[in-house]
């Protein structure tokens, strides 16, 4: 007996979370939707599963909206670990998410996009921000916080997406790709002040948002290769004789890009489905915790071990604990006739 899963048949291999401006896939075909309850609680949004017809037939997609369709979900209270603990559930082997934020470098200019390599955790410690904080500990790597694999195989297909994009604002000047640069994550909601703007330059940040931490270092846990698309959309508060920047700013760049955000998606997705269903580049996240985790089974309690079972089925391959107050709270909400285009 094990939870059951969230889709029967067709789950899709890639999961897309979709940050500030990127609310819906709208460019693709909604076939149903999933409210997913998981250990951790319900995820930001109902998971949309979206097709897309391929030379090579359908290939479908997980979409999940971080701060949830209404932009009603602040970044330190998003559920990151119901996301995260429900794209994996339900087959998802790696995740691309969208990230609006902020330059801390002149030449990353508003619009252009940004594939980091790095992060600087500048959050508070009060998101939570492991599956382990029970009986079982674990320590994930966290020396490359983005799948370095998967992060370098989308880089030139970001490329191409964005050459081909046929909307840009301006045609002469489109919009720069940037790779292997920082990120600095920080608590919000109140954007920086210009000291702290600073302060992170000088620590060798190159950009910054709210929202990576701990959704990358959940999705290592659950070893789902996890790579990061953002879009430049302000220069934060560091440039003397310049206003600091506001939400009004961020949201004008946003609109304008997040159906170029969408494009993106639809662009690299048939590429990045068949590398990770053929395993010819996606292989590093898989099996990464299995020396991770430090403490013996018998010393943590069946409900936490089951409850690890949701995200890490081959280490805690448990049934269900049954006795008396021992509950577990997942759904089946597999509707197979659910079929809109939102
Ligand atoms: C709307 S400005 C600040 C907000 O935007 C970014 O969100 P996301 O990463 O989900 O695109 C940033 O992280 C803040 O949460
Ligand atoms: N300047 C900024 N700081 C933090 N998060 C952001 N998201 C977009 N712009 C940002």
């Amino acid at each position: 007996m094990g939870y059951p899963p969230l889709m029967r048949e067709g789950a899709p291999l890639i999961g897309v979370i979709g940050g500030s401006g990127l609310y819906k896939l709208d460019n693709l075909h909604v076939i149903k939707t999933i409210s997913a309850s998981t250990p951790w609680g319900s995820p930001s949004s109902p998971i949309t599963i979206a097709k897309l017809d391929t030379a090579k037939g359908p290939i479908t997609v997980a979409f999940i909206s971080r701060h949830g369709p209404a932009h009603n979900i602040a970044p330190s209270n998003v559920p990151a670990r119901a996301n995260i603990a429900a794209l994996k559930h339900l087959g998802v082997k790696a995740i691309v998410a969208f990230s609006a934020v902020g330059s801390l470098r002149e030449e990353v200019r508003p619009g252009d996009i940004i594939v980091p390599d790095q992060i600087i955790d500048r959050t508070k410690g009060i998101r939570p921000s492991t599956f382990f904080d029970g009986a079982m500990v674990g320590h994930a790597m966290f020396g490359e916080p983005f799948d370095k694999q998967l992060s370098e195989f989308i880089v030139p297909h970001i490329e191409s997406a964005i050459n081909s994009f046929p909307d840009h604002i301006n045609p002469s000047d489109v919009p720069r790709l940037h790779k292997e640069r920082t990120l600095v994550v920080m608590e919000g909601p109140q954007f920086s002040t210009r000291a702290e703007s600073n302060m992170y330059r000088s620590f060798g940040g190159d950009i910054i948002n709210m929202s990576s931490i701990p959704e990358a270092k959940l999705a290592r846990e659950a070893e789902l290769s996890y790579a990061l698309v953002c879009t430049s959309t302000d220069y934060d508060a560091w440039r003397m004789g310049e206003a600091p920047v506001t939400v009004e700013e961020v949201m004008k760049t946003l609109t304008t890009n997040a159906s170029l955000s969408k494009h993106i998606t639809a662009s690299i997705l048939e590429a990045v489905h068949e590398a990770v269903a053929s395993q010819s580049v996606l292989t590093t996240a898989e099996g990464s915790m299995k020396y991770s985790l430090m403490t013996n089974h018998s010393h943590v309690s069946p409900s936490e071990l089951y409850k690890l079972k949701y995200i890490l089925p081959a280490y805690f391959p448990y049934d269900a604990p049954r006795w008396k107050g021992e509950h577990v709270n997942t759904e089946d909400h597999d509707d197979s006739t659910a079929s809109e285009k939102v």
